[in-house]
């Protein structure tokens, strides 16, 4: 017999199901020359991330880039490697987990809340088949990037496109753009400011160190630094701190072009000629640390700090698994989840179980 119309499987009495997917930019598979190259010929195959044509780029990227670079990657990774695994995975992981716990404890436990990774594994591919596996027909992506750029937010979203190019009955897709000037998120990094200052008083400058993007993306119209200096200026606002004492500059330069400026390092090594003593640094464009933020911020450029004459160098950590951020996450989740949110609030037993995973994955970190 042949069937020309077949009910889909949810209105069989299974309600629409909702999925949110955290994603972040990705990271090697292990600290090894072996591992971080597949990584980085995925990473920087990518046109969003390397606008250069093709045909000029592919014989710099295989001829040079990916046979050098790969084990002076790697020797960066190791240092910064923990037992759990790299840095930014750990971090990932946990947000999510915690994420889960939060919106099931405002009464949305039927989510299904899941992470992946633009580059590497697990992929955003596997993920979102998997939502589909388990019936979701709504699904919100949530790309763990701050301040939005066409090399990691937009790739995000073209990615998810791609993925959705192979499927037939296509679920609802929402977006968060981007956040770096939420009140939460803004809230949360004054309060690590504070409670740094608190412990350690305050040094001479706050320096904001963002990752840097080509200079020529921003003259194309990429809105990326104006989103930096947003949270720059917001952040500022909220720690009532004079506008001498805060410095925005751009790190991780990558290849010959001009990038964003003032550059990260530079900066820091003029402030340590000049006889700025001491430095607190931060990486608002990073909601994880990572190896840009551990290795980079926290060893190479607080080498060159102290080198150029600075006598103290702060790192403050990124929000990773701060309350704080997990709550304001969770708000962004559900203003953008809107009307997709189920009315029905979860049973004790079931928000009791989510909270009590928070506290303890709370007081693992
Ligand atoms: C936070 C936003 C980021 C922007 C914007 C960004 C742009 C960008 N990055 C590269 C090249 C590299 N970035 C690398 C690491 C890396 N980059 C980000 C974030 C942004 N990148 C993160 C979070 C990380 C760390 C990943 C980790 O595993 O911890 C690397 C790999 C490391 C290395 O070999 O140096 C490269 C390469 C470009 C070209 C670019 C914009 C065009
Ligand atoms: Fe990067
Ligand atoms: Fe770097």
């Amino acid at each position: 017999m042949t069937r020309f119309w077949q009910e889909p499987a949810y209105t069989h009495g299974t309600p629409p199901r909702t999925g949110v997917l955290l994603v972040n930019l990705g990271t090697p598979a292990a600290p090894t020359a072996a591992a971080v190259r597949p990584y980085l010929k995925q990473f920087l195959s990518d046109p969003r991330v390397v606008e250069i044509p093709r045909l000029v780029w592919w014989p710099i990227l295989n001829g040079i880039i990916l046979r050098t670079r790969p084990a002076k990657s790697a020797a960066k990774y190791a240092s910064v490697w923990t037992t759990e695994g790299s840095p930014l995975k750990v971090h990932t992981e946990k947000q999510t987990k915690l994420l889960a716990g939060f919106l099931a404890h405002a009464g949305q436990s039927t989510l299904l809340i899941d992470s992946a990774m633009r580059y590497g594994e697990p992929s955003i591919r596997s993920r979102l088949d998997a939502m589909r596996a388990a019936g979701c027909t709504r699904i919100l992506i949530v790309p763990l990037y701050p301040q939005f750029a066409a090399s990691t937010t937009a790739t995000v979203m073209d990615e998810v496109a791609d993925c959705l190019r192979h499927w037939r009955n296509l679920p609802e897709i929402r977006y968060i753009r981007s956040f770096g000037d939420d009140p939460g998120y803004i809230q949360a990094l004054a309060a690590s400011v504070r409670e740094h200052w608190q412990r350690n008083g305050q040094a001479d400058k706050l320096v904001l160190s963002f990752h840097g993007i080509p200079r020529r993306s921003l003259d194309l119209g990429d809105p990326y630094h104006c989103e930096c200096h947003k949270t720059a200026r917001l952040l500022g606002e909220a720690l009532q701190l004079p506008k001498e004492r805060l410095i925005v500059s751009f790190q991780s330069r990558f290849g010959k072009a001009a990038w964003l400026q003032p550059y990260t390092q530079p900066t820091l090594e003029a402030l340590g000629r000049k006889g700025t003593a001491s430095v607190d640094v931060m990486c608002p464009g990073f909601v994880s640390d990572c190896l840009e933020t551990l290795e980079e911020i926290n060893m190479e450029c607080r080498e060159a700090f102290l080198h150029a004459g600075g006598k103290r160098f702060e790192y403050i950590p990124c929000l990773n698994e701060r309350e704080d951020w997990i709550h304001a996450l969770t708000r962004l989740s559900l203003s953008h989840l809107g009307n997709w949110l189920s009315d029905a609030p979860a049973s004790p037993e079931e928000s009791e179980l989510q909270r009590l995973r928070a506290v303890e994955l709370g007081a693992a970190r």
